[in-house]
């Protein structure tokens, strides 16, 4: 239809930008406050790329001739930008109730897992279930984590460590990737628990020469697209070596590396990621600070998730120092059968109160820095003429 666009929003008390210069992130001052518009408009073409945005009178004006297939009267309300998640474990079968009864009577997540439980039950269960089951499970919870305003999640594999499984839930998330109305950052983390009858050095092995190359292929092939490499890099789980030559060789077939670090013990994963060239790592709570220092020289983004330090009685990850010495502060609701929270509205106000975040800090660590811990920033994280039509409303005036 000529003239035509997708969506009117109109009128809305605020629209909250989070920023409007084309940043691929937010540190230090500029997190100070958040670009905000009050009394404004936005379109959305039907490409379902962002047309206009400004006051609500300008944009009256500008598309007085034109049509929308929806027009959205939004006085009174708030839009922002789509909430960004940047670590999550979806796809599994099974629950671990049982296993939060123990942690409530003193266990901890590394006596669980080394016991064979933890993500090694997880595995147990995910090896059994159809690749249907999976779809079905993980569609619903999709659909929760729209609901709570997440627009773009990323979503690792790892329960399955045997590649016919990895490939099992790497094909669930490459079918919702395509049928369903969320962005979704497809992460290989074939190694997020050493396979029983294994070494680490084994494991390591197995991925580099088996699973990767059949990942290549198949990317290739177009039959699955993985946007990131993933290893939970623990003492008693992936060791440094192993973890380096397996993020190396993920980043030798043109995957971003995106891994689990320093989070039950002091590893020196910080400065391992920074010298591979991560674009993120996640967890941090026993990050050193030369690892601090060097993540925000090398623009490497630390992905904190709230969700885990609260469920597992941790230490909090150093937010504050990492926002300090400006390093890229992403949220992640960090879901799996261990912290089952979809909600990055939660993760933002745990951010606050635990992690001693400001309310701007945590917006834009859970929509601009989240979409850069992903790769996604230059088409999502932020309202801007260009970028995605991915948007909440919410109804509140501020
Ligand atoms: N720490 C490793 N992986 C997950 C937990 C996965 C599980 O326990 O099933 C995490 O990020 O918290
Ligand atoms: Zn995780």
């Amino acid at each position: 239809m000529a003239g035509g666009h997708r969506l009117l929003l109109e009128n809305a008390r605020q629209v909250v930008l989070v920023c409007a210069r084309g940043e691929r992130f937010l540190t230090r001052d500029a997190l100070r406050s958040l670009e905000v518009l009050e009394g404004a408009s936005l379109v959305v073409g039907t490409d379902g790329f962002i047309k206009a945005i400004g006051p609500a009178d300008a944009i009256q004006k500008q598309f007085s001739e034109e049509t929308f297939e929806e027009r959205i009267d939004c006085s009174g309300k708030c839009i922002l930008p789509g909430l960004v998640d940047a670590h999550t474990h979806p796809v599994w079968a099974g629950e671990r109730v049982h296993e939060f009864a123990m942690k409530l009577a003193g266990a901890t997540y590394m006596d669980i897992h080394q016991a064979g439980g933890g993500i090694n039950f997880t595995v147990e269960r995910t090896r059994q279930a159809s690749e249907e089951e999976l779809y079905s499970s993980f569609q619903q919870r999709l659909g929760c984590m729209m609901r709570a305003g997440t627009t773009l999640v990323e979503c690792k594999s790892g329960y399955g460590l045997s590649l016919e499984t990895e490939l099992k839930m790497l094909r669930v998330i490459e079918r919702a990737r395509r049928e369903l109305d969320i962005g979704i950052s497809a992460t290989y983390c074939g190694a997020h628990s050493v396979p029983k009858g294994k070494t680490a050095s084994e494991a390591a092995d197995d991925i580099i020469k088996n699973h990767l190359p059949r990942l290549k292929e198949l990317g290739r092939n177009g039959e699955i697209h993985v946007d990131n490499i993933d290893v939970f890099c623990e003492k008693g789980v992936f060791d440094l070596d192993s973890t380096r030559r397996i993020l190396q060789s993920g980043k030798d077939i043109g995957l971003q590396i995106n891994f689990h670090g320093d989070e039950l013990h002091p590893m020196k994963a910080a400065e391992l990621g920074v010298e591979l060239g991560a674009q993120a790592i996640s967890h941090l709570e026993e990050v050193s600070d030369e690892g601090i220092a060097a993540m925000a020289s090398a623009r490497c983004s630390a992905v904190l998730l709230p969700t885990t330090a609260y469920m597992l009685r941790l230490k909090q990850p150093r937010a504050r120092k990492m926002l300090d010495e400006g390093v890229i502060v992403a949220l992640g609701s960090d879901f799996n059968p261990n912290a089952y929270c979809f909600s990055m509205p939660m993760v933002m106000h745990l951010a606050c109160v635990n992690m001693r975040m400001s309310m701007p800090e945590a917006l834009a660590a859970a929509t601009i820095n989240a979409a850069y811990a992903l790769g996604k920033s230059h088409t999502q994280g932020s309202l801007e003429v260009g970028k995605q039509g991915d948007l909440i409303i919410i109804n509140s005036p501020r």
